[in-house]
């Protein structure tokens, strides 16, 4: 960084954008830059001097209108900034169509008035405030303080009287909050649905219940992050944009777009209620443009790297009774005409592991729990089976109707994975009368129902919109036969669980005697596996792929020691070296996405990012930016952590540390894809990370990495309950089918071996 340049303090870390910064921020930014003549200040990287609501749907809580602490206001050229990240904001803080609406919006905010009793939108206490305020909260079990609602601070909810329930907002899906779940290994535990929905009326009616802990999946939340503030890390804060919802009067509320302020009482209203009904909130008009129809563009795909042949020495585990034997081939699927076309045209060739053994597992109709590395083709692992049964039963070809009756539902807690599996879905599915359907939050509801409407046979959701569709009875449950959970680690976290046990029992969804469920991910924690038993049949089948849980070996991994305060100097310095190569770099919170993707345009490093406070619209434009080397650079929350799949990442910088083991696996997964290598340099500051440092080592250690002597010393002089640093198996499977462990092995077949072998299952053979 030149001497010159204007660079935010170490403090400006925290201080400079008290608020997430959201598009509306940006143009508000924008427009009042324009006020006082200062052009090109207001991009959304750029704090806004005032926050205002919140419109993206991402944002659960509180909106608000807060004067702003002075902080670091870059002034930067136009020129660096992307599009997506940047240069929208120049170009619509021009619009004044789109200025001339933030009073509008704020004014909606105003005149809907808060009730009184009810303290509002602490979002900008500062983390220690906030940790402090947390410190006082009564805990009675469960999950960890509660959250307030409509509150990102943490204590001073007051949300007492029934009528005042909240000036909060609701999101469609809870993607981005990765607070929600993190801690969950380490407390253990698992609020039942039935308190989720306790909690979900308590939210509803506003009757104090969710002061402090109590219970349930505490609706915990450093609102501001995807992890706001590093202190609770260790311990885990579990928080959830919300648990399920369950109408006072009995019925299902549908999750609902937006929340808004009503008059005098503020209420629910999804965001086709809003359209129709009294509510004026504010509403998500993104309609997301189609994907392109040509061929070319369907089967478009990138290559597999020299490390693919590799994955034959794989070890592969699969564990339950009489499990079908791998294939090796596309061939022995024996596959219908059309999906071997498309097998073709999509470039593959040869099986990978998590393929050869979930392929025959699911064509045989048996509830499957995968475990694969990351980029190792779990998608089309569960995609193919899915779509060979469904033309071999017969679909019924779509047609225009009111309620749409799909055959599968495939959820994924991100906005992008699941449109990736839509493209993926669609890719496969070409050339029958298969019509997949993607729906998720942030994207105009009214779009989503027209989309089902047409006709839909696989359904690939968010949980939050899915749920909402639902309840809205255009989706219809009694035809589903195949319900899959991608990262379906994180969909039963305390973050997604709820919805996902609301999902299958609901009103019409066939048990699971009567559906066939598959759970796939990269990493599957033993306590979470417990949970997928409920949604499992008891003789589901579980595939583990090479070192579950462990990191992809094709990625090269790098831990530096750097501290706090030198870590912009070095994120800098590495990403000059890496020059134009494709970099991802994670940090924590959304509001150091802002900071740090603006700082990087300050340097003329092309940036743009990602986070849960864009709106979908720039979320888009940011990932397509990045994905075509617009911007080589993307800064990202953990929002982009899991199941991305994107051309030619070479790199992923940890510029901060996930709060567990598990996240960094996903994210340094967005590397060293499908055989390609990739690197991966992570930032280790002993101070909030230490927690981290015997897992890490282990994660190094197995994946065959240089483990630095200074995180050994870290790791053996930290004490981190519940962690052993190794497993049952020897290490060789860093997870493995906890049925075992309380089973017995007697009652188990276990069958371990290469994946080039592919031998029948054999009773009792393991590898230990
Ligand atoms: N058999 C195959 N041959 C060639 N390419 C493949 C094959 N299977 C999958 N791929 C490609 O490999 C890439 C990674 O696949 P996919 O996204 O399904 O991985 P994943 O295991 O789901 O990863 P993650 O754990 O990160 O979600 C994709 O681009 C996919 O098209």
């Amino acid at each position: 960084m030149g001497p010159g340049a204007p660079r935010p303090s170490g403090r400006g870390v925290r201080r400079a954008s008290p608020l997430p910064l959201t598009p509306l921020h940006g143009r508000m930014a924008a427009a009042e830059g324009r006020e006082r003549g200062k052009a090109g200040v207001g991009a959304p990287h750029c704090p806004a001097s005032k926050v205002v609501a919140n419109m993206g749907d991402e944002d659960w809580d509180t909106e608000i209108l807060k004067p702003h602490i002075p902080s670091f206001v870059p002034v930067f050229d136009k020129d660096t900034f992307s599009s997506g990240a940047n240069g929208d904001a120049f170009n619509r803080a021009s619009d004044s169509s789109e200025i001339n609406d933030v009073p509008t919006r704020r004014d909606q905010f105003m005149r809907s008035g808060f009730p009184s009793g009810r303290s509002l939108g602490n979002r900008g206490t500062d983390a220690s405030d906030q940790s402090s305020k947390r410190e006082n909260l009564p805990t009675m079990g469960g999950f960890g303080p509660g959250k307030g609602f409509g509150n990102r601070g943490f204590s001073s909810n007051k949300f007492e009287e029934g009528d005042s329930s909240g000036f909060w907002r609701e999101s469609n899906d809870y993607e981005d909050n990765q607070t929600r779940s993190r801690g969950f290994a380490r407390r253990g535990g698992y609020q039942d649905g039935n308190d989720s929905e306790a909690s979900g009326s308590s939210r509803r009616g506003g009757r104090g219940s969710f002061r402090g802990c109590r219970g349930g999946f505490g609706l915990t939340h450093n609102s501001e992050s995807e992890r706001e503030d590093g202190p609770q890390r260790p311990g885990g804060f579990f928080s959830s944009r919300r648990t399920g919802l369950v109408d006072p009067a009995g019925g299902y509320k549908g999750f609902n777009e937006e929340v808004v302020a009503g008059s005098g009482r503020n209420t629910w209203k999804s965001e086709a209620e809003g359209e129709s009904g009294d509510f004026q909130g504010p509403k998500v008009t993104y309609i997301p443009p189609p994907p392109p129809e040509n061929e070319e563009a369907i089967f478009a795909h990138y290559q597999t790297g020299i490390n693919f042949d590799k994955y034959d020495t794989i070890l592969v585990e699969v564990s339950g009774h009489d499990a079908p034997p791998a294939i090796l081939t596309f061939e022995e699927a024996d596959l219908c005409q059309t999906l071997n076309n498309n097998i073709t045209k999509a470039g593959y060739t040869k099986l990978t592991p998590v393929q050869k053994y979930s392929i025959p597992i699911i064509l045989a109709g048996r509830d499957l729990m995968a475990c694969a590395q990351t980029g190792s083709g779990k998608t089309a692992a569960f995609l193919l089976p899915i779509l060979a049964h469904m033309m071999r039963d017969g679909v019924t070809a779509s047609r225009f109707k009111d309620q749409q009756e799909p055959e599968c539902i495939i959820v994924a807690p991100t906005r992008e994975l699941i449109n990736q599996i839509f493209l993926e879905a669609r890719k496969f599915s070409f050339g029958t009368c298969i019509r997949p359907v993607v729906i998720y939050g942030g994207t105009q509801l009214g779009h989503s129902i027209r989309q089902i409407m047409q006709g839909c046979n696989i359904l690939c959701a968010t949980p939050g919109r899915l749920m909402d569709i639902i309840g809205k009875e255009k989706i219809g449950l009694r035809q589903v036969r195949y319900l899959v959970l991608d990262e379906a680690d994180r969909m039963l976290d305390m973050g997604f669980g709820p919805e996902m046990k609301k999902l299958i029992s609901f009103p019409g969804m066939p048990s699971k005697d009567q559906r066939q469920t598959l759970m796939f991910s990269a990493t599957f924690p033993e306590e979470i596996q417990r949970l997928a038993g409920e949604f499992l049949k008891t003789d589901y089948l579980f595939v583990a792929v090479g070192q579950v849980g462990g990191a992809c070996s094709d990625v090269q991994q790098t831990v530096l020691q750097v501290g706090q305060y030198s870590k912009r100097e070095k994120l800098v310095e590495i990403l000059r070296n890496i020059g134009e190569e494709r970099t991802m770099v994670f940090v924590e919170t959304k509001k150091k996405a802002d900071f740090i993707a603006t700082f990087l345009c300050q340097e003329k490093i092309s940036t743009t990012s990602i986070h849960g406070d864009r709106e979908q619209r720039e979320r888009e434009q940011a990932l397509g930016d990045f994905r075509c080397g617009k911007c080589p650079v993307l800064v990202a929350t953990s929002v982009a952590a899991r199941g991305l799949d994107i051309e030619n990442v070479q790199h992923v910088i940890n510029f901060d540390l996930p709060s567990t083991i598990d996240e960094y696996v996903h994210r340094i997964g967005r590397t060293g894809r499908c055989g390609n290598i990739g690197k991966a340099i992570s930032f280790f500051d002993p101070e909030p990370d230490s927690h981290l440092a015997q897992p890490l080592v282990k994660v190094l250690s197995d994946a065959q990495q240089d483990v630095p002597a200074w995180l050994e010393e870290i790791a053996f002089s930290t004490y981190v309950p519940g962690f052993s640093g190794g497993t049952s198996r020897g290490n060789v499977f860093a997870s493995v089918d906890t049925r075992k462990s309380y089973q017995g092995k007697s009652s188990m077949n276990i069958v371990g071996f290469s994946s080039a072998q592919a031998p029948n299952p054999v009773d009792d053979e393991s590898w230990d």
